[in-house]
């Protein structure tokens, strides 16, 4: 697809940069287009509650956990509902797995033929203290026939099945990114008029950077090859910057060019992040962006999905750099391969009866 083809002037309104990519498919119907309105309107919501946290009562934890056993805060649960409601509102969506909740979420709209898989709220750590946060996004179409609710087919699918993905994030400004497979394109949140506006079109990632986003906190841990490699990125002298937002570190690396890491530590054995509604979606974006993502060594989006809150390692970011961490990971596995194997334990002497 020529992307420059119907190349749109910086400043184009959400709305308009919709319909006019939707021109591209001849056969579209227009249910995806109205969805991701139905999640920038939520978008908007979000936002307006988010700038004024610190005025209302709508700081802190709200007393429950969610099936993670994190403690949800007030703002996780209150984004949850505003995105919950928005897809059902809208109608697209038949069911919904999203990190708030247990269980699929049957929206009702058993006509829909999208799924959606979200993470509400993310950067939940970094919500009381006016640090860039976000919500993300996964969209699929379902497989199951519409007419009935969605099934856990339909919502366990691999990240290539992806139709589109994106996130938000509540930054110094507040920018929606999102690919539907042609591309990924950034809008920016006009307050006063209430409308995102086309202001990065086209967004390519550097090929390789000087970032390097890990929570060396947890290093006592990491595996020989993520120590190799973290002990590369400080020998290669690059900056190491980690907001503990994941979508935050993500956007500061896809426009900068770097990698961001969370591998499997001794607190999270198969790493902290979901695969379904944090890893997938930015993986899709990432690769649209001409960068790379897997779990150390298998492609993200090519993981089965077992369970709707599935965690996996993660490295995301420039393709060069994802690659040479992939060639320190690769040396774990070798290592595993040629570990002499245990000694056998001498069989005791059998005692006289
Ligand atoms: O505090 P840690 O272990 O470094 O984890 C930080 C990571 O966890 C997350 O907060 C997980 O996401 P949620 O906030 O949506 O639960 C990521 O945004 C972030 O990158
Ligand atoms: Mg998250
Ligand atoms: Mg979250």
């Amino acid at each position: 697809m020529d992307h420059n083809k119907l190349a749109l002037p910086v400043g184009t309104t959400l709305d308009r940069f919709i319909m006019r990519k939707q021109e591209d498919f001849p056969y579209a119907t227009g249910e995806l287009s109205q969805l991701l309105r139905d999640i920038a309107l939520a978008a908007k919501i979000v936002n307006r509650e988010i700038n004024r946290s610190g005025l209302i009562d709508i700081a802190g934890a709200y007393g429950s956990q969610n099936v993670q056993g994190e403690d949800q805060q007030k703002l996780d649960v209150i984004a949850n509902i505003r995105f919950i409601r928005a897809l059902r509102n809208g109608g697209e969506v038949c069911t919904i797995i999203s990190e708030e909740d247990d269980e699929m979420i049957q929206t009702g709209n058993n006509q829909g033929k999208y799924v959606v898989a979200i993470d509400p709220l993310d950067g939940s750590s970094n919500i009381d203290v006016n640090v860039s946060i976000g919500t993300i996004f996964s969209i699929y179409r379902r497989v199951s026939p519409t007419g009935r609710e969605g099934t856990a087919a339909d919502c366990l699918q691999p990240g290539t099945h992806q139709v589109a993905a994106g996130y938000v994030i509540y930054g110094s400004s507040t920018m929606l990114v999102y690919t539907t497979g042609n591309g990924v394109n950034g809008f920016t949140y006009e307050h006063s008029l209430g409308e995102f506006f086309l202001s990065h079109p086209d967004i390519i990632t550097p090929k390789t950077g000087s970032i390097y986003s890990i929570n060396e906190g947890s290093s006592d841990s990491f595996s020989p090859g993520v120590a190799a490699f973290v002990q590369h990125c400080k020998d290669q002298q690059f900056s190491a910057r980690y907001i503990g937002s994941l979508v935050a570190d993500f956007h500061r690396n896809l426009l900068k060019g770097g990698i961001y890491v969370y591998p499997a530590t001794a607190k999270n054995k198969s790493g902290k992040l979901r695969l379904m509604y944090e890893c997938n979606p930015l993986a899709f974006i990432v690769e649209q962006a001409g960068g790379k993502s897997s779990n150390g060594t298998r492609r993200t989006m090519e993981i089965e999905p077992k369970i709707p809150h599935e965690r996996c390692p993660f490295f995301i970011g420039s393709k060069e750099l994802v690659e040479k961490a992939e060639s320190f990971i690769a040396k774990d596995t070798e290592a595993c391969d040629h570990k002499p194997a245990p000694e056998p334990t001498p069989k005791k002497a059998v005692a006289a009866k």
